[in-house]
């Protein structure tokens, strides 16, 4: 199936040239991640994957009021034993991770309400652009519950213990200036969809597999001890000089021209 062909009940998949557009589709519940939705993000970055032509891709959500508000509460009221509770939050984690180790650019266009579990997967993309009446926070402890799809971990690597833990420990709500403040978010624009296709563009103009590499550096060194950390620097390094993208990069430096690289 191709990502054209695709149909979900609670996403749409849109393609756009080498930009994926995966839009959470469940506008009167705010798109609140239910089972179903979880499933179909993993199964849409598994037909993203599959789909050599893509190079990026966009998270957003459907309405003019929400980006994710968060884990369906409706199903998460159900949960009574500590196994089942683990297993919920083993499997929203699981399909962050597939969105956060996915090899190219992935923008988070946070057009409105971003709360818990919709925080969670705007923090696992790699760039989060909101509109400057988007709200952004972790309010789990108000239901009696903690972060459960990375966001007690991410959180603090995005910005710092101090600020995630105000955030976490308040559940407050942040607007987006202060997001962009605190460095929670990277910009804020009115047209979060057309500022997200712009930075993927942008993007798009490097190596691709340099693109990769970078991301896999950064994420595989921030679990990493300094010294460790910089070994898997060099080791990606000496993986992107033996590329003909490379070549290419360097050569059209020189002869002073465009680069036009092939991801090889
Ligand atoms: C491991 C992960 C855990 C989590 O993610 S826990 C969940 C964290 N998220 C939250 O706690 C946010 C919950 N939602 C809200 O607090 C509010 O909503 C808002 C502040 C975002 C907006 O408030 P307002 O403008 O008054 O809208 P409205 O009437 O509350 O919402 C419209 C419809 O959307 C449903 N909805 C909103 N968020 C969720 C959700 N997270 N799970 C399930 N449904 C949700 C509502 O119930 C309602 O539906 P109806 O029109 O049928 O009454």
């Amino acid at each position: 199936m191709t990502l054209l062909e695709a149909e979900f009940d609670h996403l749409q998949l849109d393609q756009h040239g080498p930009i994926a557009v995966l839009t959470i589709n469940r506008p009167k519940a705010l798109n609140a991640l239910n089972g179903d939705t979880l499933s179909e993000i993993a199964q849409a970055v598994e037909l993203i994957i599959d789909e050599a032509e893509i190079g990026a891709m966009i998270v957003t959500g459907s309405g003019e009021r929400a980006f994710v508000a968060g884990a369906d509460i409706s199903e998460l009221a159900d949960l009574d034993s500590t196994f089942a509770g683990r297993e919920l939050s083993l499997a929203g984690q699981d399909v962050m991770a597939t969105v956060a180790n996915l090899p190219f650019p992935t923008i988070a266009a946070i057009n409105g309400f971003a709360l818990g579990g919709g925080l969670e997967l705007a923090l696992a993309c790699d760039v989060r652009v909101a509109s400057p009446t988007a709200k952004l926070g972790l309010p789990e402890v108000g239901l009696g519950l903690i972060p459960g799809f990375g966001g007690t971990q991410r959180l603090p690597r995005l910005i710092g213990a101090g600020r995630a833990l105000d955030l976490m420990l308040t559940g407050r709500q942040v607007g987006a200036q202060e997001a962009l403040v605190m460095g929670l978010v990277n910009y804020v624009a009115e047209d979060v969809l057309s500022r997200s296709r712009e930075l993927a563009q942008q993007m798009l103009k490097n190596a691709p597999m340099s693109l990769g590499l970078v991301k896999e550096a950064v994420r595989r060194g921030l679990d990493a001890p300094l010294d460790h950390a910089l070994e898997i620097e060099a080791d990606l390094f000496g993986m992107t000089v033996t590329t003909k993208d490379f070549k290419e990069g360097t050569r059209a430096f020189l002869e002073k021209r465009p680069a036009s690289f092939q991801g090889e």
